[in-house]
């Protein structure tokens, strides 16, 4: 199992509606990331980067069965032997159904995840246009369990938990999460943080679409609840590096996990 970690995390300006720019900008970035001295083990990307929320023409720019996006992503982990979580793209079911879909590849290009956004998020009309995902993201990566959930996902505290009992010490949040809701961003990733005692990797987009002002502060977060690192608004790629023993060493130290009184507040009550 990994020990330490290096992680990239790429604050990227999606352009809405135009995938071409939007691959050939993250091939620049993910380019700029593994020249870097020293090199990352894990590059992270933001939520649906290949399209970004332009959800009135969804149909027609999600990728189809997200082969495009597959292709590159693998082929660049390979030749770079470097983990890309792929953030979250549309991706076009056979069905004819959009998900919001987050892909992880290792080393050799394998993939080692893929998970569809459980909870759509409203405000920005994901429900209108997009299909729920019924599956959990678990996967390991470089022998550590690892969980992904997506941006609105993590107001979802069930969620988390139910990661981190099944083992996760590392825990990747590709988002477009927009202002005004900057304090909520960092509060909630702080307490996914403190009350799993997990690392949360958190990779925002940055820029502006329409009326929508995406603030990046993508982030990485400790077991402890210390901000690791954190970017500011603009395009920007975040390094930081993280040792896992850290998440054994907190749960020592304050035993959260066997501490639980599951048997009283986990039983079905009448909403
Ligand atoms: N893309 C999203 O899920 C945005 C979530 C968000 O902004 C929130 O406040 O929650």
């Amino acid at each position: 199992m990994a020990g330490k970690l290096r992680l990239a995390l790429v604050q990227m300006d999606v352009h809405a509606g135009d995938p071409e720019d939007n691959f050939a900008r993250l091939e620049q970035l993910l380019e700029e990331a593994v020249a870097a001295e020293p090199k990352p083990d894990v590059i992270v990307v933001p939520e649906m980067w290949n399209t970004g929320y332009a959800l009135d023409r969804i149909q027609e720019l999600a990728d189809p069965a997200g082969v495009r996006t597959k292709a590159f992503v693998s082929d660049f982990c390979r030749r770079h032997r470097v983990n890309v979580m792929a953030g979250s793209i549309a991706e076009k079911r056979e069905s004819g159904d959009v998900t919001n879909t987050a892909y992880g590849f290792d080393r050799e290009g394998h993939e080692i995840a893929a998970y569809s956004k459980i909870h759509l998020f409203k405000l920005m009309d994901e429900h209108l246009h997009l299909e729920a995902g019924g599956q959990l993201g678990r996967f390991e990566l470089e022998g550590v369990q690892a969980g992904v959930m997506i941006c609105y996902d993590i107001r979802f505290p069930e969620l988390a938990r139910r990661l981190a009992l099944d083992g996760a010490k590392v825990l990747f949040v590709p988002a477009e999460w927009p202002h005004p809701r900057l304090h909520h961003w960092r509060t909630l990733l702080q307490a996914r943080a403190i009350e799993n005692q997990m690392f949360v990797v958190a990779c925002n987009r940055s820029g502006v679409s329409g009326d929508t002002h995406f603030f990046g502060h993508s982030m990485v977060v400790d077991p402890w609840g210390e901000i690791v690192a954190e970017a500011g608004e603009e395009e920007t790629i975040v390094r930081a590096e993280i040792d896992l023993a850290l998440t054994d060493e907190v749960r020592g130290r304050i035993p959260v996990f066997a501490d639980r009184r599951p048997q009283l507040y986990e039983q079905h009550s009448v909403d």
